[in-house]
C-alpha cells in the first residue's frame, strides 16, 4: 500500500532512538508509562469515540458531552485512578467540558486562595464531585480589566453575611466555563463593599443551584450563552451568563488567604501581596504552555505523515512522484513548526518547575519571583498560543484541499484552539504586562542586576527597550513597540530553556543531535523571521544574516530523513489524532474515501429537498423549451 510503505520506509530511516525520545517528550518513563496506558484505555472505550462530533445538533452534542463526562467519573473511580491518571484520562477524552474548569480552575482557586479552614471545608466536596464549580471572572462589559468588574459583594453586619448583586446589564457573569448548564458552584470575583466604601475584587464561593433538583437558588439567572465558533469544538463546553439579584452567602465564603472581613466587618490584609487574588490566572497560564506544545505536536504530526505520503509532480526515474515533504518550501513552512513544539514543550517544563518554585516560596513568606512568574507566564502563554494558532492553520494548508476536511481532524483542531489566544488573558494585554516589567528590569539595569540570556538574543531585547525607553514618551504611546520587546524577551526565554534542556543528561543513540538541530532551527528560524529587529539593533550583520539562512536550509536537510521519527516521538493514538491524514499506517487514501460515505448527507441518494426546490426548476425549464 503506496502510504503504508511510505511511513516504513520513512521509519526506516531514523538515525536516531525514537524509544529515548518518547521518554525526552513525556519528560520521565513513568509520564510516558502513563500518558500511553491511558490514552490507549481512552482509545479503545467506544463511549469516548469522536468521529460523530461534527454531525450533532448543539443539544446532542452537549448531551454526549455529559455522557462522556460521567463515563470518565465512572472509570476514574472503577480504576482507582491517581490525580495524574486522572488528569490524563480527561486530556486524552479531548473535549473541552465543565470537568476541564472544576478540576482546572474552581479547585485551584480554593487551593490558592482559601483559608486552610475554607479548604478543608470545600475541597472533600469538590474533590468527590458533590458540587461542581467554576470560575465566575468575566463580565459581559468586562474581562480584561479585572479591577473594573462591576458585581458587588456588599457586607451586611446584621447578618454576618455578603450580599453579591449584578448591578447593570455588564456586571452579568459572561463566558465562564461550566456556569451555563452544569455548575452548582462558582468562584465569583466581585467588588468587596464594606461600609460603603469599595476595597476592590475579591473572591467569593456562591452556590448557583440547587444539589436536589438543579434548579437555579433564588436570586440567580443563569444560562448558555449560545453557540461558538465551528460546529463542533468548543461547543461542548457550557460557557455561561449569570446574573445576582442580591443573593446572600455566609461571610466564611468569601476566600480569604489574601484579605479577610472580621464579625465587624473589619478588612484586615495578611502578609502576601494582594496579587495572590490573580494567582490561578498564572497557574492556568503556565499549563497553558505545555497545552500549547501539544496541540501545535498534535497538528505537525497530521501534517508531517501525511507530507510523507502525499506525492505530487516531480516524477522520479522508477514513475512514482514525489513526496512533498521533499521540496524545499514544505519543509520551511513544516520543520519550523516542528521544531517550536519541542521548544514549548521544554519551555513550558521550566515554566511548570517556575510555578511550583514561587509557590513554596510563598510558603515561606518569599514573594520575590512573583512579578517574574507572572511576567514568565503571561507573556510565554501569550507567544506559544499565538504560534500554536497560526501553526494549526499552517498544517491544514500543509496537507492542501484534505486539510480542510473534517476527517482530517485538523478544523476541529483549529477551532477548539485559537480561543487560547484569547482566554486566560488577551494576548496583547498579556505581552503589555511583559513590557511593564522590562521597562522595570531595564530601569534596575545600572543597579548591578545583569540579565541572562543567549548573546544576540539578548542583546536584541536590550537593544529593543533601550530604543523605546530612550524615546521616553509615554507606555500608551509606544505600546505597539513595546510588545515588540515584549515578543523578543518571550523568545529569548524560549531558546534559552531548549538550550539548557540540551546540557542536561540525554541518553539514546542520536537524540541529542535530533534535538540540537531541533533548537538551531528554532533560534535560526526566529531570526530569520525577526530579521529585522536583529539587523537594525546591530545584533548580526548582514553578512551573518545570509550565514544563518544557508545553515538553516542545511539543517532541514538533516532533520528530513528523521520526520518522521521526530512525530513518531509524540506517541498519540489515531483515536487522539482523529486524523485521516495523520494515521499511523498512513493508509490514507482509502480511508478517506470510506469516510465520506459515512456523512450522512450520503444516506439518500436523493438529497432531501430535491423533490421540493430543484426538481420544478428543471421541469419548468423543460416546459419552456418545448414551448
Ligand atoms: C481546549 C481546552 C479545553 C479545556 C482544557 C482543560 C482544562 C482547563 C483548565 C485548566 C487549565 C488546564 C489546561 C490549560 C488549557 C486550556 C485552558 C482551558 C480553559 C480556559 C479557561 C479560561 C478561563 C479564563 O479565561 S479565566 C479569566 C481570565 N482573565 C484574565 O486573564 C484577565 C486578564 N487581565 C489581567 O490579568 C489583569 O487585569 C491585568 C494584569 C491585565 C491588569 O491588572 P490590574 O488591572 O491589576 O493592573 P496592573 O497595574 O497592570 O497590575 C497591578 C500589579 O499587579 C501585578 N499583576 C498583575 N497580574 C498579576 C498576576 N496574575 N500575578 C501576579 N502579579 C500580577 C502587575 O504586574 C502589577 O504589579 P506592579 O508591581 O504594580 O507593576
Ligand atoms: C472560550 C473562552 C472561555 C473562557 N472561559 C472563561 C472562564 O471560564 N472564566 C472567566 O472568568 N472568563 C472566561 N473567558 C473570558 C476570557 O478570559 C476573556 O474573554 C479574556 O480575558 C479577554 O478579555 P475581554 O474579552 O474583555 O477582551 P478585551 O480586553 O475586550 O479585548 C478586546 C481588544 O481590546 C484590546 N485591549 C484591551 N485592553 C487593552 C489595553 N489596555 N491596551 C491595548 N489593547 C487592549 C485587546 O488586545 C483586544 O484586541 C473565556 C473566554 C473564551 C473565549
Amino acid at each position: 500500500m503506496a502510504g503504508f510503505d511510505d511511513l516504513a520506509s520513512e521509519r526506516s530511516k531514523a538515525q536516531f532512538d525514537v524509544e529515548e525520545m518518547k521518554v525526552i517528550w513525556a519528560g520521565s518513563r513513568h509520564t510516558l508509562e502513563v500518558s500511553d496506558r491511558i490514552s490507549r484505555l481512552v482509545a479503545n472505550d467506544p463511549v469516548f469515540r469522536k468521529d460523530t462530533r461534527t454531525m450533532l445538533s448543539r443539544k446532542d452534542l452537549f448531551k454526549n458531552t455529559l455522557r462522556k463526562a460521567a463515563h470518565a467519573w465512572k472509570r476514574i473511580i472503577e480504576l482507582r485512578l491517581s490525580e495524574e491518571e486522572a488528569a490524563e484520562l480527561r486530556f486524552y477524552v479531548d473535549e473541552p467540558a465543565f470537568m476541564d474548569l472544576h478540576w482546572g480552575m474552581f479547585i485551584p482557586t480554593i487551593k490558592g486562595q482559601g483559608t486552610e479552614e475554607q479548604q478543608q471545608k470545600w475541597l472533600p466536596l469538590a474533590y468527590k464531585m458533590k458540587i461542581i464549580g467554576c470560575y465566575a471572572q468575566t463580565e459581559l462589559g468586562h474581562g480584561s480589566n479585572v479591577q473594573g468588574l462591576e458585581t458587588t459583594a456588599t457586607f451586611d453586619p446584621q447578618t454576618d453575611e455578603f450580599i453579591i448583586h449584578s448591578p447593570t446589564l455588564t456586571s452579568s457573569k459572561w463566558w465562564p466555563g461550566g456556569l451555563g448548564k452544569v455548575s452548582t458552584h462558582a468562584v465569583v470575583y466581585g467588588r468587596l463593599i464594606i461600609d460603603s466604601k469599595d476595597y476592590g475584587v475579591n473572591g467569593f464561593i456562591v452556590q448557583l443551584r440547587s444539589l436536589d433538583d438543579h434548579l437555579p437558588l433564588p436570586g440567580i439567572t443563569i444560562g448558555d450563552i449560545g453557540m461558538k465558533f465551528g460546529s463542533g469544538a468548543y461547543n461542548t463546553m457550557d460557557n455561561g451568563v449569570l446574573r445576582f439579584d442580591h443573593v446572600r452567602i455566609p461571610r466564611d465564603q468569601m476566600l480569604m488567604r489574601v484579605s479577610q472581613v472580621t464579625r465587624e466587618g473589619k478588612l484586615v490584609q495578611s502578609n502576601v501581596p494582594w496579587q495572590l487574588v490573580y494567582g490561578t490566572m498564572v497557574y492556568v497560564r503556565q499549563k497553558i504552555v505545555s497545552d500549547a506544545s501539544c496541540a501545535l505536536s498534535r497538528a505537525v504530526c497530521i501534517a508531517t505523515r501525511y507530507s510523507a505520503v502525499r506525492r505530487q509532480f516531480g516524477l522520479q526515474s522508477n514513475g512514482i512522484e514525489t513526496q512533498v515533504i521533499d521540496y524545499k518550501t514544505q519543509q520551511s513552512r513544516l520543520f519550523p513548526l516542528l521544531a517550536s513544539a519541542y521548544a514549548f514543550r521544554f519551555v513550558g517544563e521550566w515554566l511548570k518547575w517556575l510555578y511550583m518554585d514561587v509557590n513554596q516560596r510563598l510558603q515561606a513568606s518569599d514573594f520575590s519571583t512573583l512579578p517574574e512568574a507572572h511576567a514568565c507566564t503571561a507573556g510565554l502563554k501569550s507567544l506559544t498560543t499565538s504560534a500554536t494558532a497560526d501553526g494549526i492553520e499552517e498544517c491544514r494548508k500543509l496537507c492542501g484541499g484534505h486539510g480542510y476536511l473534517c476527517s482530517s481532524g485538523l478544523p476541529e483542531l483549529f477551532a477548539v484552539y485559537i480561543p487560547a489566544c484569547t482566554y486566560e488573558g488577551d494576548n496583547i494585554v498579556l505581552l503589555l504586562q511583559v513590557a511593564r516589567f522590562l521597562i522595570k528590569t531595564v530601569s534596575q539595569l545600572g543597579s548591578g542586576k545583569e540579565p541572562v540570556g543567549t548573546t544576540v538574543y539578548m542583546g536584541r531585547v536590550e537593544q529593543l527597550m533601550q530604543c523605546h525607553c530612550a524615546v521616553q514618551k509615554g507606555f500608551l504611546e509606544l505600546s505597539a513597540d513595546l510588545v515588540q520587546a515584549a515578543v523578543a524577551h518571550c523568545q529569548l526565554i524560549v531558546v534559552s530553556k531548549f538550550i539548557e534542556k540540551l546540557q542536561q543528561d540525554i541518553p539514546g543513540k542520536g537524540v541529542k543531535g535530533q534535538l540540537e538541530a531541533l533548537c538551531n532551527i528554532y533560534a535560526l528560524f526566529i531570526l530569520h523571521k525577526h530579521l529585522g529587529d536583529f539587523l537594525s539593533t546591530g545584533c548580526i550583520t548582514p553578512k551573518q544574516a545570509s550565514l544563518a539562512n544557508a545553515q538553516l536550509r542545511s539543517l532541514y536537510s538533516q532533520v528530513r530523513p528523521n520526520a518522521i521519527a521526530l512525530v513518531d516521538a509524540f506517541n498519540y493514538t489515531d483515536h487522539y489524532l482523529s486524523s485521516v491524514l495523520g494515521r499511523y499506517d498512513g493508509n490514507v487514501y482509502p480511508k478517506l474515501y470510506e469516510e465520506a460515505w459515512k456523512d450522512p448527507l450520503n444516506d439518500s441518494v436523493v438529497p432531501d429537498g430535491y423533490q421540493e426546490y430543484i426538481q420544478p426548476i428543471l421541469k419548468q425549464q423543460l416546459r419552456n423549451a418545448r414551448l
